[in-house]
This record gives C-alpha cells, sequence and structure tokens, in this order.
C-alpha cells in the first residue's frame, strides 16, 4: 500500500488553476522532494496532502484510505489524516516553555503525565537537543527553533511527515548541519517525508525521490540519479544543475542515412542508436561539464579543438569556459586550473552522458550517441569539424 497517492488532483485558487491534475505516487518509507521554481505549486500540493487546502477535482488516499476527493467535495478534517506539518516559519508558541510547545499535541490527545513526559524527552533527544527543553523559543537560535518544530511534528509519531522549506531561514552552515540530521531523522524513523523546496542541491542531497513541477504540472518523478542524469525535459535539465554549472546545449539534425542514425551539429557528426529517429528533426544535444574532458593534445581519438575564453577557478574545482567555432562550451576539472584566455585545447566528450532531446517539444530521445570510436578526424578547411566514418 502507498504512503500517499494523488490521482488527477486539480486545485483552483482565486479562478486560477494551481494545480493541473496531478498524479503521484509516495511509497511507504520514501523521502520525496517537491522540486520546482518559485509559483509552480509546491506548497499548494503539500498544504493540499495536509488538508489546509481543498481539492477541487481528482482524489487523495493517505494509507489506503481516501482523503479528499473532489467529485464528492469530501474533505478530511486534517488532524485525522495521519500527517504532521512542519512549516518555514517555526510557529512555536513563544510564551511556552520548549518542553510546553512539544507536549501541546500529546495533552489534548488526554496521555497520562509521564506517558507525555516520556514521550517529549524521546523525541527531543531524536533531534539531539534534551537539554532545551526548560528554554523559551525567544531564548533559541534559528537552528534550535527548527529542531524544536520538528520534535513536536514527531512526537506523535506520525506516519508522514510534511515538511515546507524547513531550512530555508538558516544560514549555510547551518543548513547542511540540519540536512545531514534530516537524513539521519529519516534514517532512523523510517517514516514517510513529503519536502518542499526551491535549492537543487538539497533536493538531491536529501531525497529518495525527487518530483519535479513547473506551472502547477508535475514533469518528472525519480531518483536525484536518474533525474540528474536523465532529464525527462529540456527545462529540467536546465534546471537542475544550473546555476553553478551551466547545462551545454549544442544544435544538431538528427536523420537516417542508409539506416544509419547521425545527428549532425557544428562540431561534427554522430552516430545515434533508439527507436526515436524515424523522422528528420531537429535536436538539442546536452552534456553536463563534469562529462567533457579538456586535453593539451588532440589524441588519436579526433577530440575537438576548442580556444579557452575563461577560467574561473573556486579552489576545489575550475570552471574552463571555451568557444568551438560559434559554440560556448563549459567544462569543470577538479583543482585549480589556470589557462590563459585564447589558449587551443581539445575536447572530449563523454558519449554515453550525451542526452538528446527534441527541440520543438522538449522531450527527451531515448537514443544512444556515439561519436569519437566510430568518428575519424578529418582536418577539413573548417578546423572544427570531425565527420563521421562506419
Ligand atoms: N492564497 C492564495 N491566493 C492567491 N494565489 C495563491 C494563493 N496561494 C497560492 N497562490 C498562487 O498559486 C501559485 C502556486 O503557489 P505556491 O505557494 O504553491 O507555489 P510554490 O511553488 O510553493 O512557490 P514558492 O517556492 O515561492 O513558495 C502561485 O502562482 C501563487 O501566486
Amino acid at each position: 500500500m502507498s504512503a500517499i497517492e494523488l490521482q488527477q488532483a486539480q486545485v483552483h485558487i482565486q479562478q486560477k488553476q494551481v494545480l493541473k491534475g496531478i498524479d503521484l505516487i509516495i511509497e511507504q518509507g520514501d523521502f520525496v522532494t517537491l522540486l520546482g521554481p518559485s509559483g509552480c505549486g509546491k506548497t499548494t500540493l503539500l498544504r493540499t496532502i495536509a488538508g489546509l487546502q481543498k481539492l477541487n477535482e481528482g482524489r487523495i488516499v493517505i494509507a489506503g484510505r481516501e482523503v479528499a476527493s473532489g467529485g464528492t467535495a469530501f474533505h478530511m478534517d486534517p488532524a485525522k489524516r495521519g500527517v504532521s506539518l512542519v512549516f518555514q516559519s517555526y510557529a512555536l508558541w513563544p510564551h511556552m516553555t520548549v518542553f510546553d510547545n512539544i507536549a501541546f499535541g500529546l495533552q489534548i490527545r488526554r496521555l497520562t503525565k509521564s506517558e507525555i513526559r516520556q514521550r517529549v524527552m524521546s523525541s527531543l533527544e531524536k533531534m539531539r537537543i534534551p537539554e532545551l527543553s526548560d528554554r523559551y523559543p525567544g531564548e533559541l537560535s534559528g537552528g534550535q527553533q527548527q529542531r524544536v518544530a520538528i520534535a513536536r511534528a514527531i512526537v506523535t509519531s506520525p506516519d508522514i511527515l510534511l515538511l515546507d522549506e524547513p531550512l530555508s531561514n538558516l544560514d549555510a552552515k547551518l543548513r547542511t548541519e540540519m540536512r545531514a540530521e534530516l537524513k539521519r531523522l529519516h534514517r532512523e524513523l523510517g517514516t514517510t517525508i513529503v519536502y518542499v523546496t526551491h535549492d537543487q542541491h538539497e533536493a538531491i542531497t536529501l531525497s529518495t525521490k525527487v518530483a519535479v513541477f513547473f506551472g502547477g504540472e508535475l514533469v518528472q518523478l525519480d531518483t536525484p540519479r536518474e533525474l540528474y542524469r536523465h532529464p525527462r525535459t529540456l527545462e529540467v535539465a536546465e534546471f537542475i544543475g544550473s546555476s553553478d554549472h551551466p547545462l551545454n546545449r549544442i544544435d544538431g539534425f538528427a536523420r537516417v542515412i542508409d539506416q544509419i542514425g547521425i545527428v549532425s551539429t557544428p562540431l561534427g557528426d554522430f552516430r545515434v542508436e533508439g527507436d526515436a529517429l524515424e523522422a528528420d528533426r531537429q535536436v538539442v544535444l546536452t552534456l553536463r561539464p563534469e562529462d567533457m574532458a579538456l586535453h593539451e593534445h588532440p589524441g588519436e581519438r579526433g577530440f575537438i579543438p576548442v580556444r579557452v575564453t575563461d577560467v574561473l577557478s573556486s579552489g576545489p574545482e575550475s570552471l574552463v569556459r571555451v568557444e568551438a567555432g560559434d559554440i560556448a562550451l563549459t567544462a569543470r576539472t577538479l583543482g585549480d586550473t589556470d589557462y590563459a584566455p585564447g589558449r587551443m585545447l581539445y575536447a572530449a566528450f563523454r558519449e554515453e552522458r550525451i542526452n538528446l532531446y527534441d527541440q520543438l517539444t522538449g522531450h527527451r530521445l531515448e537514443a544512444v550517441l556515439y561519436s569519437s570510436q566510430h568518428v575519424q578526424w578529418r582536418n577539413t578547411t573548417n578546423e572544427n569539424r570531425f565527420s563521421l566514418s562506419c
């Protein structure tokens, strides 16, 4: 039985369709991150699962029980859904001690005093802050307040924990620390976690699966590794790993010649195997900066000559920006690389990491590309071209 199942979930807010028919299955014990740019509907989806937002169309099923249905206008009370929500703002009561903040949810369940004490302290221990139990929220740092908010959410042993950008108010160092804590907590509790963030680094390091949203639609649900390696659309490819390490994009034209699939690009021809090349079409090849190596010599495999434009070094790694004719490319290298602008180098691609997209639809084509081992270097008038030899 899945932990959460959304079927064609639609939500309208003030005449606007904020969620456009979401189909999403979250398995028990998963740590699923809802990721996407600001305004794509992540928080709305979390609030709809929690029951703080009404569903207009579709169904939501939690642990086998229907909790919301657009068709029958059924809406189960949030308190009965077996979920616990932690907000971005910690929402602690300032006039209560940490202990009382956490105990509050248990007191209304009519547990005995000793049961409450035992559960509150166990929850504080899980968050590694038992010594803070008598303090007031105003006496705590941001990171400590966030730990208390999470301790309060787990004290009722919910089956599902919903976290809405819980780390966004913390500084970078604390955020890294809390990420590790959340990962540990997930491992130890085995609770299903649904986590909202627009920070892709956070999504990739924390989650068992990432759900990527654009404009109220779920575009891809995958493991972090698959999402990074095989983004389903160009939009997802650009979004994942974008800001610091821009994706390399090369336009091409795919066709079949003598039953061999070929993609012609300004950098040369690639041989393609796959079932997606039945018709001539404009395509885009993408390659991450770490999948392009730079060499000082041309080698035997027909590396592509490139000219260095600049180098951005951050110490542990360097981004080397180069040009191959009109095409700008970025390579990511380990260490403090230093090439003078204008220097000629030779680029080699990890072909198995190249993704191919239909330029018109932006969808990824199922295809495998081969370049160097099938391509012979040809010294033509245009030094950036190399040609196919099969
Ligand atoms: N109460 C509301 N009134 C009007 N519009 C709303 C309301 N809540 C959400 N919206 C709209 O719904 C869309 C999705 O909002 P939502 O907060 O779910 O996005 P988000 O992906 O979580 O964004 P962020 O990362 O900025 O928090 C936005 O266009 C937002 O303006």
